[in-house]
């Protein structure tokens, strides 16, 4: 497995060029097909990223926007990773971009993962994936030891998971890691001393032991720290 390791001086530049990154593969994509999607992670990490990615100059009416994962909460809620999608990333520019959303008001993600799943199928294969990383190895939302970890992993996965694992405090729901890694542009953001000592011990270990590995190959990690 080959990745590259890019570092930046500081968390600012990593932001404004890893946005520009991303905004140049999602012109180059729709220079050749009709609409382009684009999977973005949710947590701590992204929000800098997505400030600077919302004013880029590209036809965001084009561009399907998605999550890697989210966990099931309302948008009333700070834990919402939809809330900062909305708040920073479909603003601005983006704003004319088109969500394809994976939460709908229920008690579980089983009672709308059929029609979520529904909705994502016409966008894929995804053209950019930017995904983050936790301190335990995890991915999207496939965590270690989460009740369906190997599904997940699996080749014939389906788009969409629910998820539950120790590490999560609510239910989660994820696309699975063949989808996430069949994204032409692959890109993971992490920051700082521990997560890059992650990264290196997640070397060699199964992704069932070390979920990240599912979607490295090939992949950009941008660090600062
Ligand atoms: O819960 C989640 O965690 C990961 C990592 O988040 P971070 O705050 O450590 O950057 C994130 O990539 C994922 O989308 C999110 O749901």
């Amino acid at each position: 497995m080959t990745y590259e390791f890019k570092e930046y001086p500081d968390r600012e530049m990593l932001a404004m060029d890893l946005a520009n990154q991303i905004a140049g593969e999602l012109r180059a994509a729709l220079s050749h097909q009709e609409r382009a999607a684009l999977a973005v992670p949710g947590g701590t990490s992204p929000g800098p990223v997505f400030d600077a990615l919302c004013a880029a100059d590209l036809d965001w009416a084009r561009v399907d926007v998605m999550l890697t994962d989210e966990r099931w909460v309302p948008e009333s809620s700070e834990r919402s990773n939809t809330r900062l999608l909305r708040e920073r990333l479909l603003t601005n520019r983006a704003s004319a971009a088109r969500l394809l959303p994976l939460y709908a008001e229920a008690d579980t993600p089983e009672e709308r993962l059929a029609g979520l799943a529904d909705d994502i199928a016409p966008a894929l294969p995804l053209a950019v994936v930017l995904l983050g990383m936790g301190a335990d190895m995890h991915t999207a939302s496939i965590f270690p030891e989460a009740d369906k970890l190997e599904e997940a992993l699996s080749n014939d996965a389906p788009i969409l998971l629910p998820m539950r694992a120790p590490g999560a405090p609510e239910p989660r729901i994820t696309l699975s890691a063949h989808v996430l890694d069949g994204a032409l542009k692959k890109h993971i953001v992490i920051y700082g001393a521990e997560k890059r000592e992650v990264l290196e011990k997640a070397r060699g270990l199964a992704p069932l032991e070390a979920p990240i590995n599912a979607v490295l190959d090939e992949a950009v990690v941008h660090w600062a720290e």
